[in-house]
């Protein structure tokens, strides 16, 4: 109990507060060159509030570890509940400095804010709010060009991971390609990766506590996946590399996927104590067999493009060296048929699975809420989260 009523010290701006917002960045502490006076601890603490972009989660960790040893001494408050994410990587980030004087500890706190690239520093006259905004919307890019609407996910730093406000600006992307004047939809990733699935630490910041946070992740979830289930046009995927989680089950839905022979395709679903989604446990056993569908989402079985081309995941791969051009071209061909036509055949495809998969949907999102606060599931995303593991 007195885990749970622990408080951390109030410090710099409240969005700073919320450490996992964002994933961890690299920490790059400078090298004192002089003793910091209270002014300058001060000063420094002024700065972190002008912050205009997220330093990562890996540096806040580090700046409240920090203050709180510099103004607090050594750690001296009980270790949180596991289920407590935030607060149990904040006392760990604090207890890590064991007895580093609190001078030291001031230092550091300065030399760090002072490392913070000058780019992510804010003028205060800055328009806070409408930058922040527009940052978000950008990770998923939507254009519209020669009858195709194209759907990016646009966060090449983080692998493309998808967070919750991409789930929910792919939902809107869809609602209005499905009644613009494209002929056929493709999603694709920019950098090296298509997309490595769901963020990992959407549910690591739960200011509401993780049983609110599961409520609402599987909503969004379910309403997310429908969005697929429905979508009226052809829907491709044009996958540039490899694909985790989210992003390959949701393949099952797709109309066609075409893959570069850089893809991969990974379902690490059991080691991340989850269980499958996006209606995969019914498409991938119909697409693959159940065989080889259980190597995937149950064992986590990662596979080749052309692995999964010959398990009837993927229509097509080609050589990276040519696949976008030869992609494009066929797909702006594609594009030219008579729209009315494709839908209605897709329709006729999709129809009598609607219901099964509404149903199917609703029950992995049921399951998933609950997996999603078990000790398995919050152990994998918590090593993660602190670098023990990696696919
Ligand atoms: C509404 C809620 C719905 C929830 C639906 C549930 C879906 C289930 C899934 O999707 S499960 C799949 C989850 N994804 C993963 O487990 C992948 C985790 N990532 C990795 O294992 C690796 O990052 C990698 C193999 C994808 C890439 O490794 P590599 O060494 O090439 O690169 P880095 O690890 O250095 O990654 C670069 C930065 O990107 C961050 N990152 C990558 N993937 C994710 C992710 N899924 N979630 C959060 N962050 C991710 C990574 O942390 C690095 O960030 P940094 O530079 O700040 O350290």
């Amino acid at each position: 109990m007195t885990a749970l009523t622990w408080r951390p010290a109030r410090c710099w701006c409240p969005s700073l507060l919320q450490i996992f917002r964002f994933p961890v960045a690299q920490v790059h502490v400078g090298r004192p060159t002089m003793r910091a006076s209270q002014q300058d601890f001060e000063n420094a603490m002024n700065q972190v509030k002008l912050l205009k972009e997220d330093p990562g989660n890996q540096v806040k960790l580090k700046l409240y570890a920090l203050y709180k040893q510099a103004t607090d001494g050594p750690c001296n408050v009980p270790k949180p509940g596991v289920f407590d994410l935030v607060n149990k990587a904040k006392w760990e980030a604090w207890n890590a400095l064991g007895s580093l004087p609190k001078e030291t500890a001031r230092q550091n706190y300065v030399d760090l804010v002072s490392s913070l690239s000058p780019s992510s520093q804010a003028s205060s006259q800055g328009k806070h709010g409408a930058d922040e905004k527009t940052q978000e919307s950008k990770n998923i890019v939507v254009t519209s060009e020669d009858g195709i609407t194209k759907i990016v996910f646009n966060r090449p730093a983080k692998k493309n991971a998808i967070t919750f406000q991409m789930y929910q600006d792919i939902i809107l992307a869809l609602k209005s390609a499905s009644t613009d004047n494209s002929a056929i939809t493709v999603f694709t990733g920019t950098g090296d990766y298509y997309c490595s699935g769901n963020d990992l630490t959407n549910f690591t910041s739960a200011p509401n506590g993780m049983e609110e946070a599961a409520r609402k992740g599987a909503v969004l979830l379910r309403e997310f996946v429908n969005s697929f289930i429905d979508f009226p046009k052809p829907l491709v995927a044009v996958v540039n590399g490899p694909a985790v989680g989210i992003s390959v089950t949701l393949l099952g839905l797709f109309d066609a996927v075409y893959a570069s022979d850089t893809a991969t395709f990974h379902t690490p679903f059991s080691q991340l104590g989850q269980t499958s989604e996006a209606c995969s446990s019914y498409t991938f056993p119909k697409i693959m067999g159940p065989a080889k569908a259980t190597e995937m989402l149950l064992f986590g079985k990662k596979l080749t493009a052309r692995e999964a081309w010959a398990q009837g995941l993927v229509s097509e791969v080609f050589p990276e060296s040519t696949f976008e051009k030869e992609v494009w071209t066929r797909l702006k061909a594609y594009a030219k048929l008579p729209p009315n036509s494709m839908r209605i055949s897709k329709e006729l495809i999709r129809k009598n699975e609607k219901e099964k998969l509404y149903a199917v949907n609703a029950e992995e999102c049921t399951i998933l809420q609950a997996k999603w606060l078990s000790e398995e599931c919050v152990n994998a995303i918590m090593n993660f989260v602190s670098r023990k593991s990696k696919l």
